[in-house]
C-alpha cells in the first residue's frame, strides 16, 4: 500500500443531508466486460457487445486485445450506452500490452499471447509488478508455453507466442487468486488438447468470479465440466472447440453498485439499481443479503433492485471469501454500525490493488476509528469518527468506501477520487447526482 501517496488531489466526500431517494444507473460489470472480450477474440466469428464497461481496465483489455490483432469497432447502440463489435482475427506478436494494475487483464491474457504468433510483453503500474501471476506463469509452461519472467512469477514478463499451445492437464495453486483459474479456462478451448485443471491450493477465493467464467464458456459454445456442477471438486474441464460470436449484453457492475446500497443503509434512505438482473454469477448480488443482514431491506422488481435502511445499522460477522471485491464497502458501513464486526476469509486483499486489509485499517483509524488486522480479515468496533484525509492508494474501492464514511462524519477528504476511473469513472457525478435525488444518468434504456 506504500506507493500511492503522490496523489495529492483532494475530493470533499459529501455528507448526506437527509436520507437518500435515488435510482443510480450503474455502469456494465467489469469482469463481465473483460471475459467476453477474451471470449469474443477466440471466436471463429465476429461478435457484439452491449453497454460494456468503459473504465480503465476495460479499455486496457480493448487496447491489449487489439495490440495482438483484434479488432474492436467501437459504435452506438441504438437502445442505448455503447456497443462494440469484435472481430477475431489470426492472434499475433511482436505486441506490448500495458495491464495497467487490471488482474483480469495481466491474468487474463498471458494464455491469449501464448496462443498468438510472437513475442507478447507485458508490463504494468508499480503495483501491477507487485500481484502474484505465477499460478498463470507456471501453469502456461506446464502446458508448453515459453515464457520469460526473469524468474520472478510476476510483471514484466514477455510470452513468446507460437501461435497454438499444446495444453492438457494441470495443478494450480489458486489460493492467492480466483483469477489463476479464470485466466486459463477463458483460453482453454483454443488449446490443442484442451484442458485439465486441478486446483491443489488451500483455500480457492472468489469462486461466483468462477462461476460467471464457466458459465459464459458455455454460452460462448464451449463444453466445460466443473465442480459447480457436482463433479470432482477442484477440477475443471474444458474440451477443445471452436467459439461462437455472441450477442451479449452487459449486466450492471453489482460490485460497483455497493456504495449505493450502502448509502441507503446508512441514511435510511432508499436506492434503486436498475436492471439488476434476477439470476447472475456476479459476487454482487450477495450484497442483498449481506446488507439485509446489516439493518436494510430489500425488493427485487421488474424496476430493479430497491434497497431501504432501516434506520439503524447493524454489525456483521461474516465470511467474505467469495465476495472479497465487496469487503471494502462493507468495512466502511461496519465502521458506522451499532455494534462490531468481524470480516474472515479475505487474507488475499492483501494482493489486490493495495493491501486492503492494511490500508482500510490505517485510513479508518486516522478518522478516529477502531480497525485492527486478523490474520485473514478485519476487526472493526464502530466509535465515533472525525474528519480528515482518507488515502485511496490507487484502488478504486478504497476510494468508494471513503464516500460511504463520508455520508455520516464531516470533513473527510478522498485522495485522488479519480482513481475510480478503474472502474467506474463517473463515480463522482454519480454520487453527487444521488445525493441530490437526481435522475438516471442517459445512456441506460
Ligand atoms: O475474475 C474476476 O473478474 C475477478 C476475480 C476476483 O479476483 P480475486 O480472486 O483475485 O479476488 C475479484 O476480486 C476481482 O475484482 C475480479
Ligand atoms: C480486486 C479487484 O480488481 P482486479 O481485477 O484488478 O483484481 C477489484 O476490482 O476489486
Amino acid at each position: 500500500m506504500s506507493d500511492s501517496t503522490a496523489q495529492t488531489t483532494l475530493w470533499p466526500a459529501p455528507t448526506a443531508p437527509r436520507a437518500v431517494d435515488a435510482t443510480v444507473t450503474v455502469p456494465g460489470s467489469k469482469s463481465v466486460t473483460n471475459r467476453a472480450l477474451v471470449l469474443a477474440a477466440h471466436s471463429t466469428e465476429p461478435g457484439w457487445l452491449r453497454r460494456p464497461l468503459r473504465s480503465r481496465d476495460t479499455v486496457l483489455m480493448a487496447d491489449a486485445l487489439r495490440a495482438m490483432g483484434v479488432q474492436i469497432e467501437e459504435t452506438v447502440n441504438p437502445a442505448g450506452g455503447e456497443a462494440w463489435r469484435i472481430i477475431p482475427t489470426g492472434l499475433h506478436g511482436p505486441a506490448t500490452i500495458d495491464v495497467g494494475n487490471a488482474g483480469t487483464v495481466m491474468r487474463f491474457l498471458p494464455p491469449v499471447a501464448a496462443l498468438a504468433d510472437g513475442p507478447v510483453r507485458f508490463r504494468g503500474d508499480a503495483r501491477a509488478y507487485e500481484r502474484p501471476l505465477h499460478g498463470v506463469i507456471d501453469a502456461l509452461r506446464a502446458l508448453g508455453a515459453r515464457i520469460d519472467d526473469e524468474g520472478r512469477g510476476a510483471l514484466p514478463l514477455t510470452v513468446n507466442g507460437a501461435g497454438s499451445l499444446a495444453g492438457g492437464s494441470v495443478s494450480v495453486d489458486a489460493s492467492d487468486s480466483s483469477q489463476f483459474v479464470s485466466a486459463l479456462l477463458l483460453s482453454a478451448p483454443r488449446f490443442n488438447q484442451g484442458l485439465e485443471l486441478r486446483h491443489t491450493g488451500r483455500t480457492l477465493p472468489s469462486l461466483p468470479h468462477i462461476r460467471m467464467t464457466v458459465d459464459m464458456l458455455r454460452k460462448a459454445g464451449a463444453k466445460v465440466d466443473a465442480p459447480q456442477d457436482g463433479g470432482e471438486s477442484n477440477v475443471w474441464r474444458v474440451a477443445p472447440s471452436a467459439l461462437l460470436g455472441r450477442d451479449l449484453t452487459v449486466e450492471p457492475d453489482l460490485s460497483n453498485a455497493a456504495p449505493f446500497l450502502a448509502a441507503a443503509l446508512v441514511t435510511g434512505g432508499r436506492v434503486t439499481i436498475p436492471g439488476w438482473p434476477r439470476r447472475t454469477t456476479q459476487p454482487g448480488d450477495a450484497l442483498r443479503t449481506l446488507f439485509t443482514a446489516m439493518g436494510g431491506s430489500y425488493e427485487l422488481t421488474d424496476r430493479g433492485l430497491t434497497f431501504t435502511g432501516g434506520g439503524r445499522v447493524i454489525g456483521l460477522t461474516a465470511d467474505l471469501h467469495e465476495v472479497g471485491e465487496l469487503a471494502p464497502v462493507i468495512a466502511a458501513v461496519a465502521a458506522l454500525a451499532d455494534g462490531e464486526s468481524v470480516l474472515s476469509g479475505i487474507g488475499h486483499l492483501r494482493l489486490h490493488e493495495t493491501d486492503r486489509l492494511a490500508a482500510l485499517a490505517k485510513e479508518i483509524n486516522e478518522l478516529g476509528g477502531d480497525v485492527t488486522e486478523t490474520e485473514d480479515g478485519l476487526r472493526i468496533r464502530p466509535v465515533p469518527l472525525h474528519g480528515g484525509i482518507f488515502h485511496t492508494y490507487e484502488d478504486h474501492r478504497l476510494a468508494t468506501a471513503a464516500a460511504v464514511l463520508g455520508l455520516a462524519v464531516d470533513g473527510v477528504q478522498i485522495e485522488n477520487v479519480a482513481t475510480t476511473a478503474k472502474t467506474l469513472p463517473e463515480f463522482p457525478d454519480l454520487w453527487t447526482d444521488m445525493l441530490a435525488g437526481a435522475a438516471p444518468v442517459p445512456g441506460r434504456g
